[in-house]
């Protein structure tokens, strides 16, 4: 798990490094540089591109300066750097790499106002104007500047985060440098992972620059960012003697006559990602269907609910496609009346939650809530952003001792100790109904397994978006459909690597 941090954070941790290194503070930027230089001398192999670096006079301006010495040195000759001389601030480390980069054949030039800069043919821009210390709306030369370099045409390279995008926080105004790539120092900037960013950046990539990771472990933060190697720690191989009864019994509450689908992918989900047993109480005229689609799974006939077993089951899945009828919400009423083990509560299950709050309080413990963006809000309120959405989450999750997970292209799964974890995996191309079912089963299953519910919630999240991730190699757009059949080849191969 790599904890993330905001600019202050990160500041302190530059600061500490620093210290405690010991490292000079203009031998840190230069090894930031040079990470940065990396990952563009692979992707930009040919020395003829013309290139424009736009600085500023702090550090993130400095780390142009090297950049561009270093672009120098590695034979890039149709390099041009600009200056942006709004103001007599200036840190130490970006005068010290002026003196450096004039004793190049470089050639420096100071904007002192942004209507003095021409439109410039270039095949790449490098923006290292401001970054993680930004600390108010770009206004004045500093706005018209941004605006203006957005109107240009080459590839934008952002130098640790696009200047006028907060690291963290509300956006403070639409001056932001669209970037193509950001290359980001040690970790990704929290606004990176949420929707607001994406007009402002394409795709980011972060470096390592070095700082002291005990240090940035010991830093007091709710949020991590997890992937690959973080669930491979504990996804569990099957033991020679487990048998079917010992590996959980899943009940799927889904569907509705006209959302017979939505019942159908959930439940083939949980059996596909290995559920001793699934059983479907679904509407009996979707038994058919499901015997065709998931002949592993049992039916539950809904006429017979006062005949339930409820202590046969590990866990329940409730929600996709259920409805919001009068039926549904008895249904939903009768098993959090009944049940007292983990509920995964999702789509339709949400809405009914929404309309009769009373019902909250009967949550069990340890449940997880699996709303996108709408039935978050249809539940909890409206919120006019995403640290708003955020806010409410880490409060809710906590009062209500339940994980909230917050669909998205980096979902957020909020626990009840208060901590956000990021889900590193997923692709657009998952953007297409019924994608949501496949991991309500997904979640269901592996806290039938046995999974604590906690890290049975980040192995579904993780391997749905990785499965996702891999067929979008092959596919433009993955069905639900498709990855489900995918889950348990997924499985394996995060087992054994
Ligand atoms: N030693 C370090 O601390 C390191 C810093 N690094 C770089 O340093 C950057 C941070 O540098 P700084 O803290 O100098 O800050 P910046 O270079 O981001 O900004 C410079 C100064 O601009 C001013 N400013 C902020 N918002 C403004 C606005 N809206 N309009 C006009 N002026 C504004 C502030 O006074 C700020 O200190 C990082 O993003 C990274 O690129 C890297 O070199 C790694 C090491
Ligand atoms: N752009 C995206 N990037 C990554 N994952 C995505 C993206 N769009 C959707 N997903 C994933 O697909 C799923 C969609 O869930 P949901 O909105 O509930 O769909 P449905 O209601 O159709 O089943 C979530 O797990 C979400 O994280
Ligand atoms: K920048």
């Amino acid at each position: 798990m790599l904890k993330l941090l905001t600019a202050l954070q990160t500041r302190q941790a530059d600061d500490y490094t620093i210290v405690n290194e010991p490292i000079l503070s203009s031998e840190l930027m230069e090894r930031a540089a040079k990470a940065f230089i990396k990952v563009f001398l692979d992707r930009f192999p040919d020395r003829k591109k013309h290139i424009l670096i736009f600085c500023g006079k702090g550090n993130n301006g400095g780390d142009g300066l090297v950049i561009s010495r270093m672009l120098f040195d590695e034979g890039y000759h149709h390099v041009h750097t600009y200056i942006a001389d709004f103001s007599e601030k200036q840190s130490e480390d970006y005068l010290l790499n002026l003196e450096r980069l004039q004793q190049k054949d470089v050639s420096i030039f100071y904007i002192n106002q942004a209507a003095d800069l021409e439109f410039i043919e270039s095949d790449l821009i490098i923006d290292a104007l401001l970054g993680s210390g930004l600390n108010k709306a770009l206004q004045g030369e500093w706005e018209k500047l941004v605006k203006k370099i957005n109107k240009f045409s080459g590839f934008k390279i952002s130098v640790d985060v696009p200047t006028g995008l907060p690291c963290e926080g509300e956006l403070l105004s639409e001056a932001i440098i669209k970037s193509d790539l950001t290359i980001a120092f040690q970790r990704p900037k929290l606004n990176f992972l949420l929707p607001i960013s994406s007009p402002y950046i394409k795709e980011w990539k972060v470096v390592n620059i070095g700082l002291d990771e005990n240090f940035i472990q010991s830093t007091s933060s709710p949020y991590f960012w997890f992937w690959k190697a973080d669930i491979q720690k504990y996804i569990k191989p099957r033991q020679a003697f487990e048998h079917k009864g010992l590996l959980g019994h899943a009940l799927m509450v889904a569907g509705a006559d006209e959302t017979i689908g939505a019942a159908l992918l959930c439940t083939e989900a949980c059996h596909r990602s290995g559920a001793g047993l699934t059983t479907a109480l679904i509407p009996e005229m979707g038994l058919r269907a499901l015997n065709a689609r998931v002949p592993e799974a049992m039916y539950f006939s809904r006429n017979n609910l006062d005949k339930i077993d409820w202590l046969k089951y590990e866990v329940i899945g409730i929600g996709p496609g259920l409805g919001v009828s009068e039926e549904s919400s008895k249904l939903l009423n009768e098993v959090l009346a009944n049940f007292k083990k983990p509920i995964v509560i999702d789509a339709d299950a949400i809405n009914l939650l929404a309309q009769n709050h009373q019902l909250m309080k009967l949550i069990p413990q340890k449940s997880v809530l699996t709303p996108h963006m709408k039935e978050f809000d249809r539940l909890f309120g409206t919120h006019d952003s995403w640290w708003e959405r955020i806010e409410t989450a880490l409060k809710k999750s906590v009062e209500l001792k339940v994980y909230i997970v917050l669909k998205n292209r980096y979902t957020m799964i909020f626990t009840p100790e208060g901590i956000c974890y990021f889900n590193s995996s997923g692709s657009p191309a998952m953007a297409s109904g019924g994608m949501g079912d496949v991991l309500t089963g997904m979640i269901t299953s592996m806290i039938a397994q046995g999974y604590a519910v906690e890290k049975a919630v980040q192995l579904a999240v993780f391997s749905h978006g990785y499965a996702g991730e891999q067929l979008a190699h092959k596919m433009y757009v993955v069905p639900a459909s498709n990855l489900i059949k995918q889950i348990p080849y997924i499985l394996r191969e995060l087992m054994v690597k």
